[in-house]
C-alpha cells in the first residue's frame, strides 16, 4: 500500500473487503449504509470494473444508492427482486450471540427490511462495536411524525418494566431540525446503556403505535467480521459456530485505497 490509511479506516476496509468473499457471480446483495458499508460498496465496484463480477445491489438508503451509482454497481429495488442471496451492512454494536443494535445512520428500517428478506447477512464492524451486552449504544426507534411526543411518552412508559440500566429518551436532531429518515420518519435514541432482555424489549417497542421498527437486529445475523488496523480480520459465523483469524491479502488494492484516502 503506497498510502498510510488510518487505523479505524484500515479495519472498516479489511472487513469490508473480507466480506466480499460471499459475494458470487450473479448475486442480489443488499448494500447497507454507513463508512464501514461504503467501504464494501467502493470495493463492489472495484470488483465490477476489474473483475467483471455480475451482481444486482439492493441500497437500503438514498446515500447507499448514490454512492453505489457512483461505483459502477448496478442497483434494483427489493421490489424489483424480492429476495436477495446476501446483504452485507455494518452495525453499531454486536453481542456474542451476534445481536445487533443498527440505525445509527438512520437507516435502520431500510437495512432490517433487506437484510430479512435475504438469505445471509454478513456484518462488517470493527473492534469498537463489540460488547458483552447490547445497549452501550443508544437503541435508535422510528416513529412516524405524527403524534410522536405520545410515542415517546409511550416507550418511555414501557422502559419502566424493563430490565434496562438507564431511561431517557432523546430525539435526534439534525442541527437544529429533528433528523428524517429517507421515510420522512423520526428517530427516537433510547439511552438504556445495558439491555437485559433484548428480545422482549424488541416486541414491546414494535407494540407502540406510532413505532415504525426498532434498531434491534435479533436472529438476522450469520457472520460479523472484525477487521483490525493491522489488516487482520476475526470472522465469526453463528451457524457454524466458528471463530477464525485471518490477513487479508491487500497487496493489490493500491487503487482503490489511495484513491479514496486521498
Ligand atoms: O446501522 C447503520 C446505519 O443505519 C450503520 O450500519 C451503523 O451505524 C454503523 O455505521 P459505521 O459503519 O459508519 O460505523
Amino acid at each position: 500500500m503506497s498510502a498510510t490509511p488510518n487505523p479505524i479506516d484500515m479495519a472498516k476496509y479489511v472487513s469490508a473487503r473480507r466480506a466480499l468473499d460471499y459475494v458470487q457471480d450473479g448475486m442480489r446483495v443488499g448494500l447497507g449504509t454507513g463508512s464501514t458499508a461504503a467501504w464494501m460498496v467502493r470495493c463492489l465496484g472495484e470488483m465490477i470494473r476489474q473483475d467483471g463480477l455480475r451482481v444486482t445491489g439492493v441500497p437500503t438508503s438514498t446515500r447507499t444508492a448514490e454512492l453505489a451509482r457512483q461505483c459502477g454497481v448496478p442497483i434494483a429495488t427489493l421490489e424489483d427482486v424480492k429476495w436477495l442471496d446476501l446483504t452485507i451492512d455494518g452495525a453499531d454494536e454486536f453481542d456474542p450471540d451476534l445481536a445487533l443494535i443498527k440505525g445509527g445512520g438512520g437507516a435502520l428500517l431500510q437495512e432490517k427490511i433487506v437484510a430479512t428478506a435475504s438469505d445471509m447477512m454478513v456484518v462488517i464492524t470493527d473492534k469498537s462495536k463489540q460488547v458483552d451486552h447490547l445497549g452501550a449504544f443508544p437503541l435508535p426507534v422510528e416513529v412516524i411524525p405524527f403524534g410522536w411526543q405520545t410515542t415517546k411518552a409511550l416507550i418511555e412508559e414501557s422502559l419502566i418494566g424493563m430490565d434496562v440500566a438507564g431511561r431517557s429518551v432523546t430525539l435526534r436532531l439534525n442541527r437544529d431540525a429533528s433528523y428524517r429518515t429517507d421515510e420522512g420518519n423520526l428517530i427516537l435514541d433510547l439511552h438504556l446503556r445495558r439491555i437485559g432482555n433484548p428480545r422482549q424489549l424488541a416486541l414491546v417497542l414494535n407494540q407502540i403505535p406510532g413505532v415504525v421498527e426498532n434498531g434491534l437486529f435479533l436472529d438476522i445475523c450469520d457472520v460479523v467480521i472484525m477487521g483490525d488496523a493491522d489488516g487482520g480480520v476475526e470472522v465469526r459465523d453463528i451457524n457454524n459456530g466458528t471463530v477464525t483469524y485471518e490477513k487479508v491479502d491487500i497487496q493489490d488494492d493500491d487503487n482503490i485505497f489511495v484513491a479514496i484516502a486521498d
